[in-house]
């Protein structure tokens, strides 16, 4: 059933959608190093290490040295490349890697919560005394970093600032950002073949080692967050093992050679504000197959991207309108199976119930069958660009949600299996994000696919 209803929906004409109203954001941005470079001088990089960078001696906290060696990556699927003067350093296959292998797994050496971030005042003498903690082999690597040379840090800010992971997601209680010695040297793509997930240290101790929702999903239709595509796992505090854990999951095959990417910014940009924030924020122009301008690869992907940004913020406005209706109408009666674990939103998931006096289905189905639209169109456009990770894996969960809006729940079901394939090669089959997947799907089979009640 899924191949046809899938092929059914990429041979949608996508002009009907083009006339509907837009909106707001969907996807939370990717990975970033979010501080913006100022000016940027010549890049003065260490000589290329041979193979891998060194590993880490840094003594691992145990639970997190447990749970990294027990996923058995194989480090030899990747070494470090030198790319030449501009690009630098990068990482690349060593052999064919095909999506869902898991490239690379780190602690990071450096992790900063968003409380720490916030204060500017104590920043330079937090990131010294972090930085103090590390082994003398792990301060050298530090020290041999990318530099974009920020001219309003120190040079160890600026070192951290030109390598950071953004952690922001809404549901997360930490955020902030980390550094880990490998990924930090992973280049970056508008079409990465790889995704990057991170977990906080108290969910690898847990019995379902995982990870977390993207910072997308966790916001469930609220789609405000720029913070793009992390799998983020945020119960409880980091006590022992405080840097949780980073991983970057091939998404699409890589080929013998070819280079491992990410993308530092939101998928949901122009080539034009990508390569503004490039230059602004990280220095650099990117010359990937989608931005290298004058190219037909650049003007079709253009296309492409403006119709994904259009039709996110169609989305974002109907989900806006949703909640105010519904929450108007009947606040508390009924939790979406698509959203019933996210207790921390019941009151944003409160939606229409058939009993409910104020909203009709019928007089609102036009509009639901109009944004599943929208997003089987923006289903087919983030396959066409490649973006398999985190934003495709969102869109089916939005999916899933607004079939059960329709009350079509074979359909809902459809979406779940399809959100929980993309997850599991995106995040890995033991990721938070895939366990919450399977209990929607348990709900949805034990409520023999009707709603649920609260
Ligand atoms: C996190 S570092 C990545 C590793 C870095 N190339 C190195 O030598 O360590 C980010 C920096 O790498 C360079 N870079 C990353 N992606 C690039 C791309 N697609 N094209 C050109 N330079 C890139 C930019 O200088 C950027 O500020």
């Amino acid at each position: 059933m899924g191949q046809t209803r899938e092929k059914k929906l990429s041979n949608r004409n996508l002009k009907s959608q083009q006339k509907q109203q837009t909106g707001g954001e969907l996807v939370p941005e990717l990975p970033s190093q979010t501080q913006p470079a100022i000016v940027l001088s010549h890049i003065k990089h260490a000589s290329t290490p041979n193979g891998l960078p060194r590993k880490s001696h840094r003594p691992f906290p145990s639970s997190v040295k447990d749970f990294i060696s027990s996923k058995r990556v194989d480090t030899s699927l990747i070494q470090v490349h030198d790319f030449g003067p501009g690009k630098g350093l990068g990482l690349v296959a060593t052999r064919k890697i095909e999506p869902g292998t898991l490239v690379l797994e780190e602690e990071p050496v450096i992790r900063l919560t968003e409380e720490e971030e916030r204060d500017s005042s104590q920043l330079h003498d937090l990131l010294q005394s972090r930085y103090q903690c590390l082994t003398d082999i792990d301060k050298a690597e530090f020290r041999n970093l990318h530099d974009t040379k920020k001219t309003d840090f120190s040079p160890r800010q600026s070192i951290y600032w030109s390598n950071d992971y953004n952690l922001k997601a809404p549901r997360s209680q930490y955020g902030g950002s980390c550094l880990g010695l490998k990924a930090s040297r992973i280049n970056h793509s508008c079409t990465p073949n790889v995704q990057f997930s991170f977990m906080e240290p108290e969910s690898l101790t847990s019995s379902s080692a995982a990870d977390p929702v993207s910072a997308e999903s966790a916001s469930e239709g609220d789609d405000a967050s720029s913070v793009t595509s992390m799998d983020h796992d945020d119960a409880g505090a980091p006590q022992n093992c405080k840097n949780g854990v980073m991983r970057f999951y091939a998404i699409r095959p890589i080929k013998r050679g070819g280079e491992i990417v990410s993308n530092y910014d939101s998928a949901y940009l122009t080539s034009e504000q990508r390569q503004l924030n490039q230059r602004v924020y990280y220095g650099f122009q990117c010359d990937c197959s989608v931005c290298r301008p004058d190219t037909d690869g650049n003007a079709i992907s253009d296309g492409r991207r403006k119709k994904m940004i259009r039709y996110r913020h169609m989305v974002k406005d109907a989900e806006q309108r949703w909640r105010a209706r519904a929450i108007d109408a009947h606040p508390r009666r009924q939790l979406e199976v698509t959203s019933k674990l996210d207790s921390e939103h019941t009151m944003a998931h409160a939606a229409y119930t058939a009993s409910s006096p104020n909203i009709s289905l019928s007089s609102m189905k036009p509009e639901i069958s109009s944004i599943i639209e929208t997003l089987e169109c923006l289903v087919d456009l983030l396959k066409r660009e490649g973006l398999n990770g985190v934003e495709l894996a969102d869109v089916y969960s939005k999916l899933a949600k607004w079939s059960e809006r329709a009350d079509d729940m074979d359909a809902v079901e459809e979406w779940l299996k399809k959100e929980h394939a993309t997850c599991i090669i995106a995040f890995g089959a033991d990721s938070r994000r895939v366990k919450k997947v399977e209990e929607r799907l348990d709900l949805l089979e034990r409520s023999d696919k009707g709603k649920v009640k609260v």
